[in-house]
């Protein structure tokens, strides 16, 4: 069996990626963020309070006649930017891309911070870590991938997100179709409950590609492209406007600058990200100041490459050979 769900850009600065997932019977069909850089399906409900809930879709248990309260047990969760949700949890059908666990964790939001309050086009997340980073306590519960794994034709699932168009969610199959190079495969570290890699190198414009690798996470649930100072610094120093902007917290940049293009190699290919796909959007409507797609890592521990450098290639998250597939687009 297999599934294939599409995904959305958020906004115009492709934010974050939206996709229909339905819960409970009959279904309810809400807009969630699909997260590889964390483990727990949580949604606005019912349960959340009405002026946080104001202008979302919520989930409803009552009304499933599938949905099953999972007594005792509760979830809360701090990402590392600050956001933060916690609530108690029920077991119910969750449909993704036309395939079905019957009984999945739901972990419903009692309680949900500021950012994800504003943020009204998603409704909550699908983790799609390792099982050991879901927050469900006593008994920690399993992402609806790692369910639906034993079902699928193949227990992987792909990534295609794209610049200001639908891309997809495949689970089960590689459609190699949605790639113009060849997968590269490179062995995952589950181990902090991100899907873990090394790069083998890099380079800025079309240079050939160094040996300096760069130990960091696929996380299709952040924006950016973060990576230590020195990276950073030289690219930045080909684009003549760069500059760090403080009350941006990044580097920012002329919008009609040309940026050079960004490349890292990993499992024998390289990747190259294009300068466009690099310049997220203005700071403002209508300004002629650029936020950069790449930022520093340094003071966050962990570099991520988060939607952004997703967006460059097919990635492959293969559970059943703890590995990563990238193939340029
Ligand atoms: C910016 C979001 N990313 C992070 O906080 C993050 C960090 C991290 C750590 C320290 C400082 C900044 C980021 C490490 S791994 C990592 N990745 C995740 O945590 C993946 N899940 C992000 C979910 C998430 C957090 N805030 C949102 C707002 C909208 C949609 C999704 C989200």
């Amino acid at each position: 069996q297999t599934g294939s769900a599409n995904t959305n850009p958020s906004d115009s600065a492709d934010d974050e990626y939206i996709t229909s997932v339905s819960i409970g019977t009959p279904a309810q069909v809400l807009p969630l963020d699909f997260d590889t850089g964390s483990s727990d399906l949580w949604v606005f409900s019912s349960e959340t309070p009405k002026s946080s809930a104001s202008g979302h879709v919520t989930y409803s248990p009552s009304k499933s006649s599938t949905a099953k309260k999972l007594s005792g047990s509760t979830w809360s969760i701090e990402y590392g930017d600050k956001s933060s949700s916690s609530g108690d949890v029920y077991t119910d059908v969750v449909t993704i891309g036309g395939f079905s666990v019957k009984t999945q964790a739901v972990e419903s939001a009692t309680k949900v911070s500021t950012q994800f309050v504003q943020d009204t086009v998603i409704s909550g997340l699908v983790g799609l870590g390792f099982d050991i980073g879901n927050q469900v306590s006593p008994r920690p519960q399993k992402t609806w991938f790692s369910n639906a794994a034993s079902s699928l034709a193949e227990p992987l699932f792909t990534a295609d997100l794209r610049h200001q168009e639908t891309g997809s969610y495949n689970f089960g199959f590689i459609d190699t179709s949605l790639a113009k190079g060849t997968i590269g495969y490179t062995p995952a570290d589950g181990s902090e409950g991100y899907w873990g890699f090394t790069a083998t190198g890099y380079s800025v414009g079309g240079a050939k590609l160094n040996r300096n690798s760069i130990t960091g996470i696929a996380d299709t649930g952040t924006t950016l492209l973060l990576l230590p100072d020195n990276i950073v610094d030289a690219y930045y120093n080909n684009v003549e406007s760069a500059q760090y902007d403080d009350s941006q917290e990044g580097v920012v940049f002329d919008c009609d600058e040309d940026l050079p293009s960004f490349s890292f190699g990993v499992g024998g290919q390289t990747i190259t990200i294009s300068g466009d796909l690099l310049n997220l959007t203005p700071i403002e409507e209508g300004s002629s100041t650029c936020f950069g797609g790449l930022q520093s890592s340094s003071d966050i521990g962990i570099n991520i490459f988060g939607d952004v450098a997703l967006k460059a290639a097919l990635v492959v998250f293969d559970l059943g050979n703890e590995r990563l597939g990238w193939a340029q687009k």
